[in-house]
């Protein structure tokens, strides 16, 4: 193969991402032409409308997907953690870049952190996970939907809409928006969406060759990771779209998984925690979500919806 093509969105972070992964791919590949083929989403297109109530499901890969099946692109990149658990038939991940910070972020031009917001403060996040841990710290903050790419929320927050909002650190950082970040919202206290932080690379199952080209960008520390957190989200039968939260790290071969459910409406949150075999992440996030599950998150979850 002398060309590569991805397929990305167009969204800043996005393009972002997919720059990344070219040039990483033109450094562990001399020779190679890497160019990058852009595209539009349903999910792009209906940014502002709740994904959840569309059938959020796989809207920002589907095109994307379809690209590949016409031979038109041969691989795409996406944030990991809106991968859905279960991909596509035919397709799979040949790489899983090395995870970037997992944190989540606070963000605010005038308090430095969630315990200094004053009473009835306005945050601004859409996210149903986000939303729970929030309100598990603090039941008098009035929480506001806050939708768009990265750039259209910061905008947002200095219009005055909100007090504060809640975003993912590797995106600020990714677009140069590190000093933004006023606190990270750290584990075990607060956990990330699973794979938070993590870039994916997806193509053809039946694509021998872009499969062994991607292959070298793989990190199997961070595919082991993030597999555990997935786990215990499909598990779960959660999305990107449900309040759960994961984070696994590896120690000396040993895998630790910290997870969350919780209700966005009244603040309730169940956690688990597991520890087991690096070898076996998916075991792992099982027992860490069957846990949960005997807690009572299949309700906080079906209530979700
Ligand atoms: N849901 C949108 C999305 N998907 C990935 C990121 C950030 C990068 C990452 O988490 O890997 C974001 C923005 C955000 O949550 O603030």
């Amino acid at each position: 193969m002398k060309t590569l093509r991805i397929a990305t969105r167009k969204s800043p972070l996005a393009l972002w991402q997919s720059e990344h992964v070219a040039d990483r791919l033109r450094a562990a590949h001399p020779g190679l032409t890497v160019e990058l083929v852009p595209m539009s989403t349903r999910g792009d297109e209906v940014l502002d409308r709740s994904l959840a109530a569309i059938g959020g499901k796989g809207l920002f890969l589907k095109e994307l997907e379809l690209a590949m099946l016409r031979g038109d692109a041969d691989c795409a990149v996406h944030s990991l953690k809106d991968v859905p658990m279960e991909l596509e038939p035919g397709f799979m991940l040949p790489a899983i870049l090395t995870r970037a910070d997992y944190a989540d972020a606070f963000v605010s031009n005038h308090f430095a952190n969630i315990a200094a917001l004053p009473e009835g403060a306005r945050v601004g996040t859409s996210s149903l996970r986000r939303q729970a841990q929030l309100r598990a710290l603090r039941p008098d903050l009035r929480l506001a939907d806050l939708r768009g790419n990265v750039n259209t929320r910061l905008a947002k927050l200095d219009a005055g809409e909100y007090d504060a909002i809640v975003l993912a650190c590797a995106g600020l950082q990714r677009l140069g928006f590190d000093d933004r970040i006023r606190d990270r919202l750290q584990a075990p206290h607060w956990l990330p969406a699973p794979a938070q932080g993590a870039v994916a690379i997806e193509c053809r199952d039946d694509d021998v060759a872009t499969r062994a080209l991607c292959a070298r960008l793989d990190d199997a520390d961070t595919r082991t990771c993030a597999e555990a957190e997935r786990a215990m989200n499909r598990a779960l039968h959660g999305s990107c779209h449900v309040p759960v939260a994961a984070f696994a790290r590896l120690q000396a071969g040993q895998l630790h998984l910290a997870g969350l459910v919780g209700s966005a409406s009244d603040g309730v949150i169940v956690r688990a925690q597991g520890e087991g075999a690096g070898h076996a992440p998916e075991v792992l996030g099982r027992d860490v979500a069957a846990q949960l599950l005997a807690q009572g998150a299949g309700e906080l979850i079906a209530a979700s919806h």
